[in-house]
């Protein structure tokens, strides 16, 4: 017997409704199905039965929060965090599913969007992502990994947004959250002035930066632990404290708030995991797009070595002399400022005058290396969750002559990008998942293209 009594054109938020739960989709939640009109079910589980609230109508569909578990799944356990749950902190989407089912979960709605938006078949393993051995702190599994956690004030209090919300729900420990952010004690503090507080730890180094928006004149309280501050973004020409992360034995700077994994796990897997698919070799050209603090860019440089050239591309400019200052031994390494979609048309590679050459031709700076005539052996791009987009795809397809390697954290924007590619006539050779972010509904692939 449902327990709303309204019909569905009249259903408010607030409502309670009964229902059978099917398959998750993408975007942390699970569909079901009321009079004939989908629901978007969080906190619910493939195959529950629950009583929902719905916090959502449109004219297409609702949206609901499951309240009471009436059947509940095998794979459900109790939230390990007391801020999970119906209303309460977004941050996480999966705290009451045991690990192995999130990254089963996880998997179904890679298969799904490769299936409906590329129409590429594939079975996908998710797999986890192992915690640093050098890390001294032992986190319990699915916990104590996000080395970079921002968190949102509100009247003074420190806490993190709700679901599709502005509101914020105070918490005073974030489970996820590395140890190491959590020593600074910044959820135990008032902050009046602030609008956000990011706490930025190196899990490699134990370097730690906060970084501060709103008024520059707010008061900052004492945490407990000394930190290093960060207010806004940075002046042009400001040095602005960083940390330094480590990746075997390379050591790299990363200014406070910029880009880098943050699982202590994902960028020493990602970095094997790329080497692995391309196989760079000693004199390849190869182009690094959306490079960050030049993570992949330094290996690939190591790789191909002094006969070889990478050319990393990166708009932020913080990251751009991040990168430049984390490649400095390598001179067959050049990392060019601008937007991918400004610059990727422009890379040039080619032999003027009997010298091996590339040259962006926007901005005049040519770079000595190993380049052969044409395009580039081999393309990495990494785009932010947005994915590269049909121009950027278009220009890549025609610049790379062996493999390209695309990372994503997005299983919908890197499902559209493959079928641009594909009709290219790049064809997905390899797709491997990353639990790089557990108990969220969040996941890292990286895709492997050839021709084909
Ligand atoms: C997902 S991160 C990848 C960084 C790097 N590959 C790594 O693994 O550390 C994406 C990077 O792309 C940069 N970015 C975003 N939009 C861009 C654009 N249109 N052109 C160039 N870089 C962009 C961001 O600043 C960020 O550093």
């Amino acid at each position: 017997m449902p327990v709303s009594f309204r019909t569905v054109t009249d259903l408010r938020p607030g409502d309670l409704l009964d229902l059978d739960v099917g398959n998750v989709a993408n975007g942390g939640f699970c569909v079901a199905r009321h009079e004939g009109r989908v629901v978007f079910v969080r906190h619910a589980l493939p195959g529950e039965k629950v009583r929902a609230r719905v916090t959502d109508v449109s004219k297409k569909f609702l949206r609901a929060d499951a309240e009471e578990i009436v059947v509940a799944s095998p794979d459900r356990v109790p939230a390990p965090c007391p801020f999970s749950g119906p209303g309460r902190c977004g941050g996480c989407d999966w705290q009451h599913a045991a690990l192995p089912a999130q990254r089963a979960l996880k998997a179904t709605v890679i298969e799904e969007q490769l299936r409906r938006v590329a129409g590429i078949e594939r079975t996908v393993v998710v797999e986890e992502v192992p915690y640093p051995e050098s890390d001294e702190f032992v986190p319990a599994p699915g916990l104590g990994w996000r080395t970079r956690v921002q968190f949102s004030v509100d009247a003074g209090a420190v806490g993190l947004r709700k679901h599709r919300s502005h509101d914020v729900e105070p918490v005073d420990e974030c489970l996820i959250a590395h140890p190491g952010v959590e020593l600074m004690g910044i959820e135990r503090r008032r902050w009046p002035g602030t609008a956000s507080v990011e706490g930025v730890v190196s899990a490699a180094t134990g370097d730690r930066v906060v970084v501060l928006r709103g008024k520059r004149s707010a008061r900052v309280p004492r945490l407990d632990v000394p930190v290093r501050l960060v207010r806004g973004r940075p002046e042009p020409g400001t040095t602005v404290p960083f940390v330094r992360e480590q990746v075997r034995d390379r050591l790299f700077q990363v200014t406070g708030g910029g880009f880098w994994q943050v699982h202590p796990g994902a960028a020493p897997l990602l970095v094997d995991a790329v080497l692995d698919a391309l196989e760079p070799k000693p004199g390849d050209v190869v182009v690094d797009l959306y490079c960050g603090a030049g993570l992949f860019t330094a290996f690939l440089g190591e790789r191909v070595g002094s006969g070889g050239l990478v050319v990393g591309v990166e708009s932020d400019g913080p990251a751009v002399r991040d990168a430049r200052f984390n490649v400095r031994d390598l001179p067959q390494v050049s990392i060019e400022r601008g937007a991918v979609e400004e610059v990727v048309g422009d890379l040039e590679f080619g032999r003027a005058d009997g010298s091996s050459r590339t040259q962006n031709k926007r901005s005049g700076t040519g770079h000595r290396g190993g380049a052969r005539s044409g395009g580039a052996d081999l393309v990495v791009l990494d785009p932010p969750r947005t994915g590269a987009g049909r121009e950027v795809v278009d220009h890549v397809a025609a610049l790379a002559t062996r493999k390209i390697a695309y990372v994503s954290c997005d299983p919908a924007t890197l499902a559209r990008d493959l079928s641009y590619f594909g009709e290219r006539g790049w064809t997905l050779e390899s797709l491997r998942a990353f639990d790089a972010f557990p108990m969220t509904q969040h996941v890292e692939l990286l895709a492997t293209l050839v021709r084909g």
